[in-house]
């Protein structure tokens, strides 16, 4: 009898450690990592077990019920495991703000790298495409769970060169009418949905395209070189106007492509996930396995 017991304990033990029972008072803050819209983050320690994490705080202006509400449905990013998805502690709120720790990626957002260390090199592209390509797949078929704020700044990095995406909302109608007081029309919206049209999988398309974009060429693709146009206008031009091409001479035909499809303005004539995980510019990116552990360390040099 006694030798089933620690098995038992064992399991026991492994769940509980995985629900952290997190307390304000256990996290101990070090430096802000950033803040944007509507929230900041924090890199924290949480002291009883000595993790480090990275808190972000949203202040969210809701009555008791709604908060409740929020918290019960950001449970569900418990369930949320995966190697390409952030990892989640916990989430609690205090006077208003809403609190979520999540895992500590310590090379940032591909946002923050690109802008400071320059465009990124198509094969490296490929590898981030395939892993959040894996994370949306892994998050749409699991869990039903549409991402809709794909961006550079929510693709997160860490030194083991792994890739992973946080920021996705997991809410239902009620929560979401809250993010709605966030959701500014974000620039990386497919044109439906900057129309105000239904949000679907295809949305994600888009801003990935969008989001490989920027991060080959070093800048927001729209409106072409040079002009700098307000955000309504920019809306506008990215609904209305043809999707201004990669300079040919500096991507391959496959990047191109890829980038092209993602692109198309129609939703259903756009390209789903089951198509794009085979497309060659990702297929490569599998057969080559680039070092993307050298190319991490790479970055964390340059960024100190
Ligand atoms: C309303 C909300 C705060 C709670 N419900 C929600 O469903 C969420 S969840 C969630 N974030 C999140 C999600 C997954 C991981 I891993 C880590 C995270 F921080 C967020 C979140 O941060 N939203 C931000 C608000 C400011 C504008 N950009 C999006 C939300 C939205
Ligand atoms: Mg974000």
């Amino acid at each position: 009898e006694v030798a089933a017991l620690p098995k038992q304990l064992e399991k026991l033990e492994v769940s509980n450690t995985f629900k952290i029972d997190l307390k304000d008072s256990d996290l101990k803050p070090f430096e802000e990592l950033g803040s944007g819209n509507g929230g900041t983050v924090n890199k924290i320690l949480h002291v009883p077990t000595g993790t480090i994490m990275a808190r972000k705080v949203i202040h969210v202006e809701a009555n008791a019920t709604v908060r409740k509400q929020i918290l019960r449905e950001l449970q569900i990013l418990h369930d949320c495991n995966n190697p390409y998805i952030v990892g989640f502690y916990g989430s609690y709120i205090n006077e208003g703000d809403l609190s979520i720790c999540m895992e500590y990626m310590d090379l940032g957002s591909l946002d923050s790298i690109y802008r400071k260390i320059g465009p990124i090199k198509e094969p490296i592209l490929a590898d981030i495409t395939l892993s959040v390509l894996r994370g949306l797949i892994y998050l749409h078929e699991t869990h039903k769970i549409i991402h809709r704020d794909i961006k550079p700044s929510n693709i997160l990095v860490n030194s083991n060169g792994e890739i992973k995406l946080a920021d996705f909302g997991v809410s239902g109608q009620l929560v979401n009418s809250v993010a709605n007081t966030f959701v500014g029309t974000s620039h990386y919206m497919a044109p439906e949905r900057i129309q105000g049209g239904k949000y679907s999988v295809q949305s994600d398309v888009w801003s990935l395209g969008i989001s490989l974009m920027e991060l080959a060429i070093g800048k927001f693709p729209f409106p072409p070189e040079g002009i700098v146009l307000p955000i309504f206008d920019l809306l506008q031009y990215i609904v209305n106007e043809p999707v201004p091409p990669l300079p040919a001479d500096q991507f391959s035909v496959e990047f191109q492509d890829f980038c092209n499809k993602c692109l198309i303005k129609d939703p259903h004539k756009r390209p789903n996930f089951k198509y794009l995980i085979k497309h060659r510019f990702v297929i490569t990116a599998e057969a080559e396995n680039v070092d993307m552990k050298a190319w991490a360390k790479e970055v964390g040099e340059k960024l100190k």
